[in-house]
């Protein structure tokens, strides 16, 4: 017998499959305490969680026999998905079944803004009959900017072409082609700010996306611009917003989502008459509820009878032989993708994994995984993991190709990993050198020997007399402390680059400084 726990409220009509199962005992028990969850949690074989219960390493450590982690929605942001993995649990989502809900919520939110239904029912509930405050705009031939063009976003787009909608779309994975089929014009972020009359964003929240829409974005936007935010709290800055709402560039925003939740008391969108808010209600719905409730019983029931599943989102298991000869390199190929992504200049097209040496004599599908996510996680942030990698770049049309080569050029196992985007081609070569860990190698074309860790400034030059001195006084200026540089170049004053490891973070302003340098093409900065 499977014994299932359910500890946040799940709709039953989803669960039945689990109740009517003969090789299940199912038991709801909501809004346990971390103290009273994990002294239970030892007898049970799957966890069924919304977002309210928090999956903390505490719990994951109590639970002895678990085999599976069920969340019914998207985000497993209130799991602790390294602590599951390293105990071996499957954690699995249902990121499906609540697009259509939380679509609709945000077709609600820019109605409700384009009206002032809310603000117009709290006053006519008073007695009030007051119909000059309250003209509203049309959506028709209004231009809509939507930034994250995955499931919600392409959903949001369809049903604004309906009201007659101009879309502007921006997600770095949207092609031509895909945003021709959705009637949508690809933009970038500052083309949806100068143009957009209501802009929406569908991201997840990475480091990327936070604060995506802050201080500089909001000075570019048309007067009068509404936005909406039912993604997650923090992917638009909530300072800033305040600020462009009393400049009188913002004229209405719809929140369901807040950087803090439940936001406090006396947050300020709380009683702001040109805010909307909502409780984080994107998902709720009868019907989104029940599909997301389903898709995780039903994925529950096959991992606890050993039957094939999908919508994992941490790692299966490898043989321990092989895991044995790749785990030394799941860091190194993670930290070469993502090194890789932020050199490159748009999203990956192709992604070339070459592997020589010893590491050839196994299956390295675990390790391209890594690296796959590595660079995906540039842009998706959390949301892609070694269990979903390859899924993801696949319904993102990014081309993995998979090389073995006998050529490790001295080195005991050397991976070579390419990224192809927009006719642009770049890659590194790296390895772990005996004593050092892990290193790249080899940067484009050049011989290198640098640690993939900490904050790198990368920067494509002519080779020049002087540029270093440049380069130094600028960083030294802004209080940036050089702690390693390395020059790479094929011909004496030909195209080179230069190779700086930072103790912190370069400030933009100083980025923007380093890249307007005399004979300097290009300067990137890595974060690793
Ligand atoms: N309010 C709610 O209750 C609710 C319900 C469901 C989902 N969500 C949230 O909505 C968001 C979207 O969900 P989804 O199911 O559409 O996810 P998805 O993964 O299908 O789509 C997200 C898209 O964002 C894109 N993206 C990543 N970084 C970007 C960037 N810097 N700029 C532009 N685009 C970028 C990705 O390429 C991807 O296509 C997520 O944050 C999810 O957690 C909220
Ligand atoms: O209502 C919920 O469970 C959260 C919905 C949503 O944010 C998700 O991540 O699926």
């Amino acid at each position: 017998m499977f014994k299932v726990l359910v500890s946040d409220p799940i709709s039953d009509q989803g669960l039945q499959k689990l109740m009517d199962a003969e090789d299940v005992i199912l038991d709801k028990k909501t809004g346990l305490s971390e103290d009273e969850l994990a002294e239970i949690i030892g007898d049970y074989d799957a966890l069924l969680v919304r977002s309210q219960t928090k999956v903390t390493p505490r719990i994951i450590e109590a639970a002895h026999k678990l085999k599976v982690i069920g969340r019914a929605g998207v985000g497993v942001d209130n799991i602790d998905l390294e602590a599951a993995t390293q105990k071996g649990i499957i954690v699995i989502n249902a990121p499906d079944g609540n697009t259509i809900a939380t679509c609709e919520l945000t077709m609600g939110m820019m109605m409700a803004l384009a009206r002032h239904i809310p603000q117009a029912y709290k006053k006519t509930i008073t007695g009030e009959w007051d119909r000059k405050s309250f003209v509203g705009v049309e959506l028709r031939s209004k231009v809509l900017g939507i930034i994250g063009m995955g499931r919600i976003g392409s959903e949001v787009a369809k049903r604004a072409k309906a009201f007659g909608m101009e879309i502007l779309g921006y997600d770095p994975f949207l092609t031509e082609d895909r945003a021709e089929k959705l009637g949508v014009t690809l933009a970038t972020i500052d083309k949806i700010c100068e143009q957009a009359d209501f802009i929406t964003v569908h991201t997840p929240l990475t480091n990327e996306t936070r604060n995506l829409i802050s201080k500089p974005q909001f000075a570019k936007m048309k007067k009068g611009v509404r936005i909406i935010n039912c993604a997650r709290g923090g992917i638009i800055d909530e300072e800033a917003l305040l600020e462009a709402i009393d400049a009188g560039i913002v004229a209405g925003a719809a929140f369901d989502v807040f950087v803090e939740e439940p936001p406090r008391p006396d947050h300020p969108f709380l009683n702001h008459p040109k805010i909307i808010v909502t409780p984080h209600l994107g998902a709720s719905t009868i019907e989104a509820q029940e599909n997301v409730a389903t898709d995780v019983a039903e994925e529950v029931l096959h991992i606890l009878r050993d039957e094939p599943f999908k919508n994992a989102v941490n790692m299966p298991p490898v043989p321990a032989n092989v895991m044995a000869k790749l785990q030394p390199y799941f860091l190194l190929g993670e930290r070469m993708g993502h090194f890789l992504a932020q050199m490159a200049d748009s999203a990956a097209q192709e992604i070339v994994v070459s592997f020589s040496g010893e590491l050839t004599e196994v299956d390295t599908s675990p390790l391209t995984r890594y690296i796959v996510k590595g660079v995906l996680s540039h842009h998706l942030g959390s949301d892609v993991n070694i269990i979903n990698a390859m899924h993801m770049a696949k319904i993102r049309d990014v081309n993995i190709i998979r090389e073995k080569s006998t050529a490790s050029k001295g080195f005991t196992n050397l991976i070579t990993v390419t990224l192809r985007s927009n006719g642009q081609e770049r890659s590194i070569a790296g390895t772990l050198l005996n004593g050092y860990g892990p290193r790249i190698v080899k940067i484009d074309q050049y011989p290198v020997d640098v640690a993939p860790e900490g904050n790198i400034i990368l920067v494509s030059h002519n080779d020049k007399p002087g540029i270093v001195g440049r380069l130094g006084s600028v960083l030294g200026d802004s209080g940036t402390n050089i702690a390693t540089m390395q020059v790479g170049r094929k011909v004496v004053g030909g195209p080179a680059i230069m190779v700086l490891t930072v103790d912190k973070p370069v400030p933009p302003e100083t980025m923007q400084q380093l890249n307007q340098l005399p004979d300097i093409a290009q300067v990137k900065e890595i974060t690793l």
